[in-house]
């Protein structure tokens, strides 16, 4: 049996743990709510994150990030803008890190496998993303995932720790690709929900998928992603699921604001997180300092920012003059 670590207890970190367990590991799970680590150690259950669903027994709690010094893998599954801090305190050490968020670090712009390689460079660094609802995962229902690492033999080791029936884990080389899918589909999932709440119809929301896609694969392509990872589980998989379900809580979020409240009271509102939020400034700002053309991520972000109103946002795109579909 092989110990298995996994920093974060929100409903990812939670549904990861038990897919671990699942698959036969000793799992520690780091939470920073003493709900959370007392709920899962005296009811196994996360009363917070996860609540109803009792969770498998091989998995601890943990308020001590160093107590899972003794696992070889980590799962990290903090939200993308806490993750450096939390990697800042976590000990070093020879393992792999399996980082499972999806973003993009809002105030150097860089995605989280640099991030992490910079503060853990003895360690190996893997991406986990797909298309993954915690609770799906949860319940064990059939999932696939694209895990993303650059030596095979520590892809291999994951895949045999973690791969399971229900839990299909499809394996590339591109790290980048995998991340980029994950952290753009949250944008494009805002702008879907925007387009739900105002009623626009579905024909407005497959065209925003397909054109939504197609500014994922632009700044995919020219940050060095392959296509074939950005139209695989972790680009338009994940991208697909994310824009047709209020489970979605990027698509809520923008439901919220095309339903005419405000964004800022839309976050305050909730302890769970929508990364699309963090990850749009951020995308913008790369995407016009690089002349990538992402008209529907500046529109979310303009909207996030109050800079633009749903009416507003919606009417920029609409009048943006017709082009050649493959641009
Ligand atoms: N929930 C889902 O279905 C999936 C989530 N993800 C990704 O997993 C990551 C974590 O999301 P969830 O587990 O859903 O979280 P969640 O929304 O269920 O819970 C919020 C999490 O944020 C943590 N947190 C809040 N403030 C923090 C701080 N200052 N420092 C460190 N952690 C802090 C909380 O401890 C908690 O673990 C995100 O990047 C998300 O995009 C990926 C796939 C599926
Ligand atoms: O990433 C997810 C599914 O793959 C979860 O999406 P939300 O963060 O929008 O809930």
């Amino acid at each position: 049996m092989s110990r298995v670590g996994v920093v974060g207890g929100g409903a990812w970190g939670t549904a990861l743990a038990q897919v671990a367990a699942s698959a036969g590991n000793e799992v520690l799970l780091w939470a920073r709510e003493p709900e959370v680590v007392e709920g899962i150690n005296t009811g196994g259950t996360n009363p917070i994150f996860l609540p109803g669903r009792q969770l498998h027994p091989a998995i601890r709690a943990t308020d001590q990030l160093s107590n899972l010094d003794g696992a070889e893998h980590w799962l990290v599954v903090t939200p993308a803008q806490h993750m450096r801090s939390v990697l800042e305190s976590a000990p070093a050490g020879d393992r792999t890190l399996i980082l499972c968020s999806k973003g993009i670090e809002e105030r150097s712009g860089r995605l989280l496998h640099d991030v992490a390689r910079e503060l853990h460079p003895q360690s190996h660094v893997a991406v986990l993303s797909g298309p993954t609802f915690a609770h799906e995962v949860a319940d064990g229902l059939p999932t696939a995932v694209t895990l993303a690492a650059d030596d095979e033999v520590s892809g291999e080791r994951i895949r045999q720790l973690l791969g399971q029936p229900t839990f299909r884990i499809y394996h590339t080389d591109d790290l980048t690709g995998a991340e980029i899918g994950g952290a753009v589909k949250n944008v494009l999932a805002i702008a879907c929900g925007v387009v739900d709440g105002r009623g626009l119809g579905q024909n407005a929301r497959a065209a925003l998928i397909a054109r939504g896609f197609a500014e994922m694969t632009r700044f995919g392509l020219a940050r060095g992603a392959r296509r074939e990872t950005l139209a695989g589980l972790s680009g338009l998989g994940d991208l697909v699921l994310t824009c047709s379900s209020t489970n979605s809580r990027n698509f809520s979020l923008g439901k919220g604001i095309g339903e005419g409240r405000s964004a800022a009271e839309l976050m305050s509102d909730r302890r769970t997180v929508a990364e699309g939020a963090f990850t749009a400034p951020v995308l913008a700002r790369i995407a016009e300092q690089e002349g990538i053309d992402m008209p529907i991520v500046a529109a979310v972000a303009a909207l996030l920012e109050g800079s633009a109103t749903a009416a507003q946002a919606l009417e920029q795109l609409l009048s943006r003059p017709p082009r050649p579909e493959a641009h």
